[in-house]
Formats: C-alpha cells, structure tokens, sequence
C-alpha cells in the first residue's frame, strides 16, 4: 500500500489543470463588452477560485466597478464564450498524468470537485481525454460551492464510501476539506489565493512527482 487513502479528490482549476488561459480569455471577452481594459494574464490567477461569478466580479473591480453595468449579461457573455473555448490553452500540470496513473494503479479512486460548472468540468476533462478515469466528477450546480463541505461529503458517497483525502490550491479548497474533515494537500504551482504554505493545509507540494509520498506521510 503506498497510502492509505481509498479516495483522492482533485480539485480542477489551478490544482489538476493549468486553466488559466481560457478563463482569462473568456473574462476579458466580458470585460471587452464592457469596453473594460484587459485583466494582465499575470492578474488572471488572482480571480479565479471561488466560481465564475466572482471571477466576472474581481474583474469588474480590478477595472472600475460594476456601477452601470449589466451584471448578469455579462456573466452569460462570459459563460458561452468559456463554454465554446474551453480547452484552447488548457492542459494537465506537469507530472499530471503520470501521478493519476500511480494513484489508479494503486487502486486508489479518483475524483474531482470543483467551483466550475459541471457540465463545464465534464466538457473540459473530456476535451483532454482525462473524464473516464474519474469515478466522480462534481461541479457548481447541485451542492453549495465549496469551502462549504456538501460536494466534498458527496464525493466520498459517490465513490462507495472510504478513507478520503484532497487536493487544492485555495482557501475555497483547504476550508471545504476542514469542514468535511478531510485531509488535504495543496499545491504550490496553482492560482492560490494565499502563499501556499498560509492555505491551512496538511502538506504543501511543489511539482505532481510528489503527490504520493505526502499522501503515504499524511
Ligand atoms: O471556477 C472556479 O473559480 C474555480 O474552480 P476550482 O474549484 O476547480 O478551482
Ligand atoms: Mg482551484
């Protein structure tokens, strides 16, 4: 056994895969319909995390306020041009594949939870050839979004129950995996939200290669 978890879920934004491009493109086509200046790719990490509605309103912050602005069509702009663009610039993080597949031939189930939509997360994974390895995949749309711990409960339940452990790169991710009393990993690499040794969880990795020993450590 090399750890003792049955069930490692994943976040997606940040922590599984490097998405930042096509969010960043799809806020700045909001932003561009609002005749906003561009959000720096450097500054695209800093929005995401916490779902696309508050992506689309940091953006709207960063670069003057919502005071006037039609909100909610906006958000719609946002969604179509995302769902029509949404593996364009987005990959796996190094060492990505070759982990999930140490962690499956270990008989350990993986999982994703995420603050993206589902049907989102669904298109995407499948768009990478990556959505049959997941024995769930849970996304915005049933259960509150995380740091609330409902997605992560339903995640352990969909995969027939077991000893679980997490793996994120924001706040939203470390407090929904202390709220469903989880243990949890966080990666440096991602859009954290916080330096990734201030996010409150139990080991931080630099690089996927060391996934599996901070989980057999854990
Ligand atoms: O949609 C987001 O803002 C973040 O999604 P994530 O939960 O996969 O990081
Ligand atoms: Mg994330």
């Amino acid at each position: 056994m090399i750890h003792r978890f049955a069930i490692v879920g994943f976040d997606l934004d940040g922590t599984l895969l490097d998405t930042s491009g096509d969010l960043g493109a799809a806020v700045n086509h909001a932003l561009a319909l609002a005749e906003r200046d561009a959000v720096p790719p450097d500054q695209v990490a800093n929005l995401i995390g916490g779902g696309a509605r508050l992506m689309l309103r940091r953006a709207l912050e960063l670069t003057g306020g919502s005071v006037g602005l039609d909100e909610d069509a906006l958000f719609e702009a946002l969604l179509a041009y995302y769902e029509a663009n949404i593996a364009v610039h987005s990959s796996l993080y190094p060492g990505g594949a070759a982990m999930l597949d140490a962690l499956q031939d270990a008989g350990t189930q993986i999982a994703i939870v995420t603050n993206k939509r589902e049907a989102f997360a669904r298109k995407l994974l499948g768009a990478l050839g990556l959505d049959d390895r997941f024995a769930a995949i849970i996304g915005a749309g049933t259960y509150p979004l995380k740091p609330a711990p409902d997605a992560l409960h339903a995640m352990v339940e969909q995969c027939g129950g077991g000893t679980a452990a997490f793996v994120g790169d924001t706040t939203f991710d470390t407090a929904a995996a202390r709220a469903a009393a989880l243990p949890c990993i966080a990666v440096s690499f991602g859009f954290n939200d916080r330096p990734a040794r201030d996010l409150g969880a139990d080991a931080v990795i630099d690089h996927f290669d060391d996934l599996i020993p901070a989980l057999s450590r854990l």
